[in-house]
């Protein structure tokens, strides 16, 4: 692209932004002296709180830009019923049956915290971050400006970036922080190569997590989940027609079953369209599939049918792996048959997980096997095969990630990944019912029915993140005065603040009626309170914060936690996998 086509084009855009900037600053100009007065809306409904907002009495007045017009309304105070008004900014929280790995929240500050709040520590709290992200965002001209130029000369967002022209012009997402090592997906962007549509939707797979809980653009977390892997189909060519009630037009599949050949020429590419569609989507009907295609559904249909008879598919839905930590419910948590040894890669990361290194591990009974549903929270070990930190990832990119990002360090600390095979007869839940109820200490958590001794309650999940990010958050837990930090050791905590099961309303006590251990289940250590003795529905869920909870709170020294994994899950460098496991299921809290 030459320099002058570039000027060129950031002129243009130039002169027209002066000219856009100086109509906008003139429709924001008063309105004429001469105008008619305002009209007066029927007095506004505000609602009053704990602290008003408005005094009777009181006006404002709307103005609308673009009209030029005003109206002003008198303001009357309702008081509304305490019941009524909203909850608790503490409260929200949003439900998640697993933990997440976050590991240190951004360096950017994403948002002032009770912003309007003068009691709360604002000074503590910005230093702990190095810059306001909002200083950083993006400028949308510019955005605006490096559209035009991925348009104009069929460039990739990552060609921009590369380019680096003009200056400050830089993609939507360039300011995500990739891994090193990664580039956008968008620099082999396949709609610039012609490529096929099973290459296509391959490369816009790798936009996406595969784990549908994961709400994070590239993903690192869930890297080595497989893309995308083909799919039986599960219901026959009859139940596929019987469940469209009607023709969706004289091209229908249900009109036309004829096995006359299909008459339109279709390319290769339409062709790998359908294939690729039925790979992914073999349920579809034949009228969504003609949409997709942009072809009649009876030629559609009938390429179905000639593509299954040759593929043969197996007869049920099968998973293409067998399944995982994130593809399970708590219930199914186990009997576990763990399986993991050790790939002894050269390329993986530096210092390779420690608990899979000294593969294979020994089978081991659970610590208490007449106890079933203690049992099924267990993980043991045994036997053959590995996947922990396999070279599994997309691609070389992927691979130079995992060696640098810390959320790998996480994992090859705390994870190693392995196959795990669920019984089909753990089949019986392992949580108990509960709610959530006000209490003396603010919310807790209540048993809706009975549960025996040695139960799992429910599982304590969370935000799993380092320790600096424990201090930068230890300020909200000093302004809400609540914790919802749980240890697992010197480095890592779950926070169960901002996303988590209703766990974290279980509160304190000295002679508590729970107790939480911490297991490790298929590589990932996983807290779940138990009871420590019969309990009938409607008791308090209680368990022992431990000494230096409240002794944090009252110092202000330290951050709070919840719980504390003492000792074994402080895991030494040299710790020998066997014995690693066997204290992490027998820890207590
Ligand atoms: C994990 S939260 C428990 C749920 C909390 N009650 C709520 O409303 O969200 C821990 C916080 O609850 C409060 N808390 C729990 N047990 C307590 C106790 N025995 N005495 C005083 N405060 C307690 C403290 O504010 C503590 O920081």
């Amino acid at each position: 692209m030459s320099p002058s086509a570039l000027e060129d084009l950031y002129n243009q855009f130039k002169s027209w932004n002066e000219e856009y900037s100086t109509n906008a600053l003139r429709s924001l100009s008063q309105p004429s002296e001469n105008r008619a007065p305002p009209p007066v809306l029927p007095p506004q409904r505000v609602v009053r709180g704990d602290k008003p907002k408005a005094h009777e009495g009181e006006t404002f007045t709307i103005r609308d830009v673009e009209n030029q017009t005003e109206t002003r309304a008198d303001v009357q105070i309702v008081d509304v019923n305490p019941s009524f008004r909203p909850h608790a900014s503490y409260e929200v929280c949003t439900p998640s049956d697993r933990n997440f790995i976050v590991g240190d929240d951004p360096k950017p500050m994403l948002f002032r915290p009770f912003s309007d709040d003068p009691t709360f520590n604002h000074q503590g709290y910005d230093e702990e971050y190095e810059v306001y992200a909002w200083d950083h965002l993006p400028d949308p001209d510019l955005e605006l400006l490096s559209a035009e130029i991925m348009s104009r000369f069929d460039l990739s967002p990552c060609d921009i970036d590369v380019m680096g022209l003009p200056k400050g012009v830089k993609t939507r997402r360039d300011h995500a922080e990739l891994p090193a090592g990664w580039k956008h997906p968008a620099a082999d962007d396949a709609s610039h190569s012609g490529a096929g549509p099973r290459e296509q939707l391959q490369r816009l797979a790798l936009y996406f997590c595969n784990n549908p809980n994961c709400l994070t653009g590239y993903c690192t977390v869930h890297e080595e989940m497989p893309l995308l892997h083909p799919v039986a189909p599960s219901v026959s060519d009859d139940t596929l027609a019987n469940s469209t009630p009607e023709a969706c037009g004289e091209n229908c599949f249900l009109l036309k079953l004829s096995t006359r050949p299909v008459p339109d020429p279709w390319t290769d590419n339409d062709v790998e369209m359908l294939e690729v569609v039925l790979e992914q989507s073999p349920d579809a009907l034949p009228c969504d599939l003609a949409v997709i295609c942009r072809k009649p559904c009876y030629e559609v249909s009938k390429r179905r049918r000639e593509y299954f008879a040759i593929h043969k598919p197996e007869k049920s839905r099968r998973r293409p792996h067998p399944p995982r930590f994130n593809d399970l419910e708590s219930s199914q948590f186990t009997p576990y048959d763990l399986v993991i040894s050790l790939s002894d890669r050269p390329d993986g990361p530096a210092g390779i997980c420690h608990v899979a290194t000294k593969a294979p591990v020994t089978p081991r009974p659970t610590a208490s096997a007449g106890k079933t549903m203690r049992t099924r929270f267990q993980a043991y070990a045994s036997g053959k095969v590995a996947v922990a930190l396999e070279g599994k990832g997309r691609g070389r990119a992927a691979r130079a990630a995992r060696a640098t990002i810390p959320i790998w360090n996480v994992i090859r600390d705390y994870v190693c990944a392995a196959v795990q095979k669920v019984d089909p007869t753990g089949s019986k839940s392992c949580r108990n019912a509960v709610e959530v109820r006000q209490t003396r200490w603010g919310l807790g958590l209540f048993l809706l029915e009975d549960a025996d001794e040695d139960e799992l309650v429910l599982e304590y999940t969370g935000e799993l993140i380092f320790e600096p990010t424990t201090k930068s958050r230890d300020h909200i837990v000093t302004h809400r005065e609540r914790g919802y930090l749980f240890q697992l050791n010197s480095t890592v905590s779950v926070d169960s603040s901002f996303l988590g099961t209703a766990g974290r309303y279980i509160n304190h006590d000295e002679t508590p009626n729970c107790k939480a251990n911490i297991r490790l289940v298929n590589g990932e250590h996983r807290i779940g309170v138990f009871t420590l003795k019969p309990l009938k529905k409607g008791t308090e869920i209680l368990f022992d914060y431990g000494p230096s909870f409240f002794m944090s709170q009252n110092s202000g020294q330290e951050s709070r936690k919840v719980g504390t994994a003492k000792g074994p899950l402080d895991i030494p460098e040299d710790a020998s996998d066997s014995s690693y496991h066997e204290e992490c299921e027998e820890s207590d809290i």
